[in-house]
């Protein structure tokens, strides 16, 4: 059983809070200028496929080795191997966290209540394998006798980011008789705009629900298949053109999908941790199963650096402990993610999810409230879009604003000088952000570009970059199926060294359900128009004034 460490309370902590208080008016400028060696020092790599450079972090090596110390004091290394073997450390659902068992290529028995559930992971992918197969053969037919070439995957949050986010990372990768889609929005325009792209005879519609209860999704899947049924007429043709994917079988059942047809997982997979389960299938249809294996074996891969490599080198721990020190001791609010690749574009929405409902808990894991911050907001948006949008505030603002930029060295679309481009933007926003340009440099651009002395005195404030803004590059040779694996496993395990430093609940998301219960009293609510009363005089307002202009 784990300890449950108030982290304030260790001695690191407290020497950490020392530190800070010597070290927080440090710039980078001046840690550069005393260490040339410090790109050296502070660089950690994953097989030759992913460079960390965290250099351009308001860091020492003292703020290392104390951010060191308090991972060991609050016994990460404890909780990893935790996790790892399956003990049941979401203790509020009393569930083990086993994303890692699903992309263990090594096949190593892990328990669950005595029971090794590798034979029945590999078992699943054996299915999905084969079923890959029967789509991409055209062997696999819908109710007229046509092969099947539009995948629709209707689910909502881990049920869907993950398959988006990867979907579209790994566009290259892309089967040509495949398109796919995903509907996730409980709006109708959502399905409805989806539908009108597809014929029924050659649309195959993946639910994709842990629960199977979820609303958004069952609604969608039920309009699916009411405007399925328009055309094929005959219940029994659904089984060829519904699948599930599900830890839910009476559920599934119920709805209609034959059960040969559904992909299990099970309860020891969070939402936001399932990409690697079933819920990977329309990403295996889309990039094909070889590919996807592929993926599992890079996550594997980072699992087994962050398992053995010393924390020194240990990408997810640097991460997670650099995080730590501006959120608890400089006060950052926020980490944004910036990839510099177009087909990453859903990466920051994706672990916008995966961070903000892992880590956003005000509750510790002895159920009482924290006395310190946890759980960063997560944002981003691609580079370069960014640079013409937010990076202002980045630059000038008033907040400190940590953020990751990942990019590619190689392009999978070599068009012209297209990847020059977009990595100068990479390597010029990191250097501006940490290193700035101060009033004598802007000063003697005015006065080259002979503007009057009062002129620029006024001038001068609205263009000087203070500089001292920190930032993680993290630069990858390519995105493939493998780095990409492992850059995913990377900030999930970043999410869990975050969660056991603070000693909170990472593997559940109770502080979704309020919303849920609400929706569900007021929805009855709606089906008339009279007034309601119920509520507080907001609520009741918006809500009457929604009948009388629906
Ligand atoms: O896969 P399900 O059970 O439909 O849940 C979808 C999503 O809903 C949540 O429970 C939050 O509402 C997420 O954690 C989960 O990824």
């Amino acid at each position: 059983m784990l300890e449950k460490i108030n982290p304030t309370e260790t001695s690191a902590w407290q020497a950490l809070q020392a530190h800070y208080e010597a070290i927080k008016d440090t710039d980078l400028k001046a840690l550069f200028a005393v260490d040339p060696n410090r790109f050296d020092k502070f660089t950690a790599s994953f097989n030759d496929q992913i460079l960390l450079d965290y250099s351009k972090n308001l860091i020492t090596d003292e703020t290392l080795s104390q951010l060191f110390k308090l991972a060991e004091q609050c016994q990460l290394k404890q909780a990893t191997q935790a996790m790892f073997s399956g003990e049941k450390i979401n203790i509020t659902e009393d569930r083990a966290v086993l994303h890692t068992a699903l992309r263990n290529r090594s096949n190593t028995p892990i328990l669950v209540d005595g029971e090794d559930v590798m034979p029945k992971v590999n078992a699943v992918l054996a299915k999905m394998r084969a079923f890959c197969q029967k789509i991409h053969s055209g062997e696999w037919t819908g109710y007229t006798g046509k092969a099947i070439t539009s995948i629709v995957n209707i689910g909502i949050g881990g049920s869907d980011l993950g398959p988006v986010m990867i979907t579209e990372a790994l566009k290259p990768y892309k089967k040509a008789n495949i398109e796919s889609y995903f509907v996730s929005n409980v709006d109708g325009t959502h399905i409805a705009e989806t539908l009108k792209q597809l014929d029924p005879e050659t649309t195959l519609f993946l639910v994709a629900s842990k629960t199977f209860t979820t609303q958004e999704t069952m609604t969608n899947a039920h309009s699916a298949r009411d405007w399925f049924l328009q055309s094929a007429h005959d219940e029994a043709f659904v089984a060829k053109h519904f699948a599930a994917l599900s830890t839910n079988s009476t559920a599934v059942a119920a709805f209609g999908i034959d059960t040969d047809n559904m992909f299990e997982f099970w309860d020891w997979v969070g939402g936001r941790y399932s990409s690697w389960s079933a819920i990977g299938l329309s990403i295996a249809l889309n990039i094909g199963f070889d590919n996807f294996e592929e993926l599992l074996a890079g996550a594997h891969d980072m699992d087994q650096h962050f398992v053995n490599t010393p924390i020194e080198q240990n990408l997810p721990a640097l991460l997670g402990l650099i995080g730590i020190w501006y959120n608890n001791f400089f006060g950052a609010q926020t980490v944004a993610i910036l990839p510099y690749d177009q087909y990453m574009h859903r990466f920051p929405a994706y672990f916008q999810q995966g961070d903000m409902e892992s880590n956003g808990k005000y509750v510790d894991r002895n159920g009482n409230p924290v006395d310190y911050q946890t759980g960063p907001i997560i944002w981003g948006e691609p580079g370069t879009n960014g640079q013409h949008a937010f990076y202002q505030l980045i630059h000038q603002g008033t907040k400190m604003v940590p953020a990751d930029f990942i990019a590619p060295a190689k392009t999978h679309n070599p068009l012209s000088d297209h990847h020059e481009k977009l990595l100068s933007n990479f390597f010029a926003q990191t250097e501006a952000l940490a290193f700035g340009k101060d009033a004598d440099t802007v000063r003697s651009e005015f006065l080259a570009q002979g503007k009057s002395a009062e002129d620029v005195a006024q001038l001068v404030p609205f263009k000087v970059f203070e500089g001292n803004r920190p930032t993680n590059s993290i630069l990858l040779k390519k995105i493939t199926p493998r780095s990409l694996g492992a850059l995913i496993a990377m900030y999930e395990h970043k999410i869990f060294v975050q969660g056991v430093i603070w000693n909170i609940c990472t593997f559940d998301q109770w502080g979704v359900e309020l919303g849920k219960q609400l929706a569900n009293n007021i929805l009855p609510e709606l089906g008339d128009d009279a007034t309601v009363t119920g509520h507080d005089s907001s609520t009741n307002g918006l809500i009457n004034t929604f009948k009388k202009w629906r």
